[in-house]
């Protein structure tokens, strides 16, 4: 038990929801073949949240980052997307550095509300009203992704992409029970702002993981 909180800590075992290989549905890689590892725990509490079955960290078996690996290794992809729950929560080092030394590219999906760690070929921001970022990931995004769920959240887009790199990609994501009221927003807010650029949930359109 101690044993186990210990390697938990330093990250060389992690709680699995599950792991399934799909195609990435959602952000800049949106059409890849992706296998998932779905990290339980998570403290943000997103009123909407798709996964809140996830949030509970010790409903979830607790795996070696060998067998995580292992898992991976049994498809085709070599692209490896870590989400959750709030894959932040853990040290992300030991497992990132296993699946690069297999030839994995790895993509993360974070609230950024933890310090950042691990090392990734792509880091999806996606910030919440429900808890405030940490510092560390400001540096770290290739794409921040903001769910539209209120007509507040375009304001609080753009004060989220003041503070990421310039480079930055910049997306727009309509949270998926208000997608009929805010897609036509979100459409508009786009011709007419650019440098942003529309995220769709497509996974749930066709109806995959
Ligand atoms: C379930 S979260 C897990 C990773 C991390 N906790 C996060 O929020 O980024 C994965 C992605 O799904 C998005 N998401 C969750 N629920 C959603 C919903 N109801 N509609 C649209 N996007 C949603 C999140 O914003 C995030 O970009
Ligand atoms: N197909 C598919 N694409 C996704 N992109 C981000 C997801 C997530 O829940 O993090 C997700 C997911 O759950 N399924
Ligand atoms: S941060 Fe991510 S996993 Fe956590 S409640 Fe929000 S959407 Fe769900
Ligand atoms: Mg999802």
């Amino acid at each position: 038990m101690e044993e186990t909180r210990k390697s938990i800590e330093k990250g060389t075992m992690l709680p699995v929801m599950e792991s399934f290989y799909t195609i990435q549905g959602e952000g800049s890689f949106t059409g890849c073949p992706a296998y998932f590892i779905r990290l339980g725990g998570c403290d943000v509490g997103c009123v909407w949240c798709d996964v809140k079955e996830s949030w509970e960290a010790g409903k979830w078996p607790v795996q070696t980052i060998d067998a995580i690996v292992e898992g991976a290794l049994q498809y085709p992809g070599r692209l490896v997307v870590i989400t959750g729950g709030e894959p932040l929560m853990y040290d992300l080092d030991p497992l990132t550095s296993l699946l690069k030394e297999k030839g994995f590219t790895i993509n993360i999906e974070t609230s950024g509300t933890h310090p950042f760690s691990g090392h990734f070929d792509w880091v999806c921001f996606s910030p919440k009203k429900f808890k405030a970022p940490h510092e560390s990931i400001f540096g770290k995004a290739d794409e921040l992704k903001v769910i539209v769920f209120h007509k507040s959240d375009f304001v609080f887009a753009e004060k989220h992409a003041e503070k990421v790199r310039k480079d930055c990609r910049k997306l727009l994501q309509p949270e998926w029970s208000k997608s009929e009221k805010y897609t036509s927003e979100i459409i508009n807010y786009v011709k007419n702002h650019p440098d942003w650029n529309i995220s769709l949930q497509t996974h749930k359109f066709m109806d995959i993981p």
